[in-house]
């Protein structure tokens, strides 16, 4: 397999950074995820072994927007299913808040490509399920919920049920019931893939501006390029299986950002260009 990656020390063009210096970079005494080395080998029921992820290295801020890019299978999805502890690393550490992974941590949310609702609940009931899960009264909940409804601009449809919801919709009520609980950590998986282009647009502003007042860290897997670079602070892109990091990109377009607007700036398109011919390579290897 051909790598990139260009050598330590070497020069290389704005906006890039290596994934050994963009590990150290993020600080660790701010970390609020680590992969330490990581490898992960699947076994699969008849033995044959796959390696997913091979010496990983990540560190992602607190607060801090990061975007995992790579081709298809590569082990971005595995990543995150490492943050939440339902697989461990084969080698290597995960650690979240400074402290190793060992289940599920409250302070962590998802936003996933399927809708996570109940269907037999309304609006305001399922964005406040998540709070009387967490034992907050019921009374309280619901206010918590018509406001958080508010903000996501859903406020007429708080006594619809899903199925009477546009797909867009649905993605604002999955942000509500994510954003109520404060996570401190949000691990988003192709959460817009479903949606047409202008919802999917209209969904990135909104989930920007919810991030941009919630001080937490957000790891988004997405398929989509530019989508990566509109909403990161800074873009991992993976090799092709087994997955390692090939390049890091700091994003330093200025926030806010509108996404209407920013896949027009310059140097918007510089990076887009230059990370499609990164991913190139690895797409074509498969
Ligand atoms: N439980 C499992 N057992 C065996 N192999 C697995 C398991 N989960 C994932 N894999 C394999 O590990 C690799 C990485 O999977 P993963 O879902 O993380 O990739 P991905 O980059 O998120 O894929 P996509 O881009 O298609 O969403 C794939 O080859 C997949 O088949």
């Amino acid at each position: 397999m051909s790598s990139v990656t260009p050598p330590l020390g070497a020069s290389q063009p704005s906006g890039f950074i290596s994934p050994q210096s963009a590990v150290a970079s993020a600080g660790h005494a701010d970390a609020a995820i680590e992969f330490d080395d990581v490898s992960l080998r699947f076994i699969s029921a008849d033995g044959n072994a796959t390696i997913a992820l091979r010496n990983f290295s990540m560190t992602v801020a607190r607060g801090e927007f990061v975007a995992i890019v790579g081709p298809t299978g590569c082990g971005k999805s595995t990543t995150l299913n490492m943050i939440t502890g339902l697989l461990k690393p084969t080698v290597g550490r995960v650690q979240v808040m400074g402290k190793p992974v060992t289940g599920i941590d409250p302070r962590i949310g998802f936003v996933f490509q399927a809708d996570a609702v109940f269907p037999w609940k309304s609006v305001r009931e399922n964005v406040a399920a998540g709070p009387i899960f967490r034992g907050t009264p019921k009374a309280r909940a619901l206010a918590l919920a018509d406001e958080w409804i508010q903000r996501v601009g859903l406020d007429k449809f708080g006594n619809h049920y899903p199925h009477q919801l546009s797909g867009g919709m649905r993605k604002r009520v999955a942000l509500a019931q994510t954003f109520i609980n404060q996570p401190e950590i949000l691990l988003m998986d192709e959460p817009f893939s479903a949606l047409d282009m202008q919802t999917r647009t209209l969904m990135q502003d909104e989930l920007l501006r919810l991030w941009s007042g919630s001080g937490g860290s957000v790891v988004f897997v997405t398929h989509d390029l530019e989508e990566a670079i509109a909403l990161a602070d800074r873009v991992f892109l993976l090799t092709a299986r087994p997955a390692t990091l090939k390049r890091v990109y700091e994003i330093d377009l200025p926030r806010p950002r509108i996404m209407s607007q920013v896949r027009y700036d310059q140097q918007f398109i510089d990076l887009s260009k230059r990370i499609w011919d990164d991913l190139r390579e690895e797409v074509q290897i498969q």
